[in-house]
């Protein structure tokens, strides 16, 4: 008899695919298919598994996923914890939008996280808390202390959602993900230990269960590619642009040169930050020449 379960895979480790179903985690295989139409089950991926008469189970079928990011790579991401540094590395507001792009762009929510406060003076945090406030005010929920944060996550994290962390290198990604795991339960520790056993020298890649869903025990990433975006897609990924844009005269207004442009309007009434607007045009200038700038190499 061979018996079909649906699940999520929660862990990759030396090809071994652990799916978590309404019956527990059962460790599997990728079936051969997969390979032969080059494709590559993630964690993070909905999943059919099928156990033959053998006992053995296999991964037959990948659910249509909603993204597929980073590296190693967690598919069906739907937040970020993106790290920002507030010193070492500066504080970058382009670094930044070019993250929120970059994730509006994969469909996925951010949650801005302020590390390396304790490194900074009091005028330089201020500063950055002045800044941060604008992204709050447009949508992008901020913390500035991983206690506060760590003591969120858990109600922020809602049914089934696949967390994950990104952020510049040396930002503070690791830091803050051993940060969030010491709040983690006992039950879930206890999921992860036996998981863990055995030798490997092959990196797992895994997602804890935190909140009624899961983070993903990745470094996170921190290289982005903007060059394969649309060009006139790109104003949809500016949130506080493409809310305005219904009051643009042109429904295809691109916020350049156009007549009646109501984001050029808040721009100059000062109510869209004149970064957000040159980061803009700096981004078309990177997709329209395919070249990624100077200052990010
Ligand atoms: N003082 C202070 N140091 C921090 C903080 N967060 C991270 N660090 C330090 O910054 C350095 C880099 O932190 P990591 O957590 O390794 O950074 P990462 O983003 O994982 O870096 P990559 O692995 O290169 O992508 C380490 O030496 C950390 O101890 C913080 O909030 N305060
Ligand atoms: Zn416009």
């Amino acid at each position: 008899m061979i018996k079909q379960a649906e699940g999520i895979v929660v862990s990759l480790l030396a090809g071994f695919y652990d799916v978590e179903t309404s019956s527990g985690i059962v460790r599997t295989r990728a079936r051969g298919v997969f390979r032969q139409k080059k494709q590559k089950p993630a964690v993070g991926d909905y999943v059919k598994i099928q156990v033959d008469d053998h006992g053995t189970s296999y991964l037959i079928e990948i659910a249509p996923r909603i993204n597929r990011i980073g590296r190693p790579a967690v598919a069906n991401v739907s937040h970020v914890l993106l790290v920002m540094s507030a010193v070492q590395p500066d504080f970058s507001l382009q670094l930044l939008d070019r993250f929120l792009t970059f994730f509006s762009w994969k469909k996925v929510k951010v949650s801005i996280y302020l590390s390396k406060s304790d490194l900074a003076t009091e005028e330089e945090l201020l500063k950055i808390k002045k800044i941060l406030a604008y992204y709050e005010q447009i949508g992008y929920p901020v913390f500035y202390s991983w206690q506060d944060l760590s003591a969120k996550i858990s109600k922020m994290i809602t049914k089934k959602q696949i967390w994950t962390l990104a952020g510049q290198s040396g930002a503070g990604k690791s830091t803050l993900l051993n940060h969030l795991k010491k709040g983690l339960n006992q039950a879930t520790a206890a999921i992860s230990t036996s998981l863990n056993r055995g030798k490997h020298t092959t990196r797992r890649v895994q997602l804890f269960p935190l909140g009624q869903g899961f983070l993903a025990d990745t470094p996170g990433f921190s290289a982005i590619d903007l060059t394969p975006i649309k060009l006139t897609d790109l104003r949809n990924y500016f949130v506080e642009f493409k809310k305005a844009s219904v009051n643009c005269k042109f429904r295809s207004c691109q916020h350049i040169k156009e007549p009646v442009c109501e984001v050029k309007r808040l721009l100059k009434a000062g109510q869209i930050r004149q970064s957000r607007y040159d980061d803009y045009v700096a981004i078309r200038e990177e997709i329209s020449t395919g070249r990624i700038p100077e200052y990010l190499k």
